[in-house]
């Protein structure tokens, strides 16, 4: 019987896709790799290990950090450094990006953004949580200092993209701009495995998922497209179902693999919403473009927005081409 492809066999396949490639971006997804095995590993026991419950500290959204951000944001910081395939990385953890400049690191190409821990609020309750990624090549001149401004390039110069969703399996899922393929950890033989090759989203989905807790402080477009996906009529699928998780990644997958819309609005709690562009919506936008759904903060593609914060938020809605449409246009219709 023919076995699963491996990830790393499909790394190195895959990179014959990129004529200028010298390894180093399939080096950087094969640490990405190894840094998610560690941190799935302390998750699948959090409750034992005393790695549930906040750390003490608050990170630079203000918000209280947990125990499992704090590592998790370790675990890829140590990997990433042990190897010299980047020269920066900037985290929703830190205030700050770091800069890589000793010698294995200077000359390095990429840089990276990553959300450590996706979907914090849900740690302590046994609900999926994930990891996203974000990879550019730097703009600053290799063997000098990164600077900020490799970090804040629009979404669409992104090399890669991906997350790691820590749910029922665990798996990896990504994108270098040739499809989007889904691996499956499986824990016995301690590898990720190809299951679902060159993923896409349905154009019109059934699910909406939004957290209809803040409805009050919603735009009165994205509460009008609320009530049109709740009103009766089977023409159109309707009602919609409604499906919120509460963690981006496990949203977003289950959106991916099924057909539907996630909206994170902006709104009077959140003027401009609650996601961060550079490590979550960047990389999901990537991500759904390329299984041929649409990302967009309600009016501007996400990935065409200049960024000019490392920490800032944008509106969201991503998904289904079709549902994200249909969005915007209430939001055009209410002037939002
Ligand atoms: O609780 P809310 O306001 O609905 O927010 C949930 C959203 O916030 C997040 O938890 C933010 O991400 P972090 O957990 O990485 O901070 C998303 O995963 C999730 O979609
Ligand atoms: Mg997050
Ligand atoms: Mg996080």
């Amino acid at each position: 019987m023919e076995r699963h492809i491996t990830l790393g066999e499909f790394i190195i396949q895959n990179q014959k896709d990129f004529p200028y490639a010298k390894g180093e971006l399939s080096a950087l997804l094969s640490s990405i790799r190894l840094a998610g095995k560690m941190v799935n590993q302390e998750i699948n026991k959090a409750g034992l290990a005393n790695i549930i419950g906040a750390a003490g500290v608050e990170n630079v959204q203000g918000e209280a950090q947990q125990k499992l951000d704090v590592l998790a944001n370790d675990m890829f910081i140590s990997t990433l450094r042990k190897r010299g395939e980047i020269c920066g990385l900037a985290s929703e953890e830190m205030e700050e990006h770091i800069v890589f400049n000793d010698e294995i690191h200077s000359n390095a190409r990429y840089v990276v953004l990553i959300d450590p821990l996706d979907g914090s609020s849900n740690i302590d309750v046994n609900v999926s949580v994930g990891t996203i990624f974000s990879i550019f090549r730097r703009v600053s001149e290799p063997g000098t200092p990164v600077t900020l401004e490799d970090f804040l390039q629009p979404g669409h110069k992104q090399v890669a993209a991906g997350y790691l969703v820590y749910g029922t399996s665990t798996m990896l899922v990504y994108t270098t701009g040739n499809g989007v393929h889904g691996f499956t950890y499986d824990p016995g033989i301690g590898s990720f495995f190809l299951s679902h090759p060159n993923m896409r989203v349905k154009e019109n989905g059934k699910i909406y998922s939004i957290n209809e807790g803040n409805y009050v402080h919603m735009p009165e477009g994205v509460k009008k497209y609320i009530k049109w996906c709740q009103e009766l009529d089977p023409a159109t699928n309707r009602p919609l179902t409604s499906r919120y998780i509460g963690s981006l990644v496990a949203d977003f997958h289950r959106n991916l693999l099924k057909g539907g819309i996630y909206i994170y609005p902006k709104g009077t709690k959140a003027p401009k919403g609650k996601l961060r562009l550079l490590y979550e919506c960047n990389p999901m936008a990537f991500l759904i473009e390329q299984a041929g759904g649409k990302a967009s903060d309600g009016h501007t593609r996400i990935m065409d927005i200049l960024p000019t914060e490392l920490h800032e938020r944008v509106p969201f809605f991503c998904g289904s081409s079709e549902m994200v449409d249909q969005a915007e246009a209430f939001l055009r219709e209410y002037q939002d």
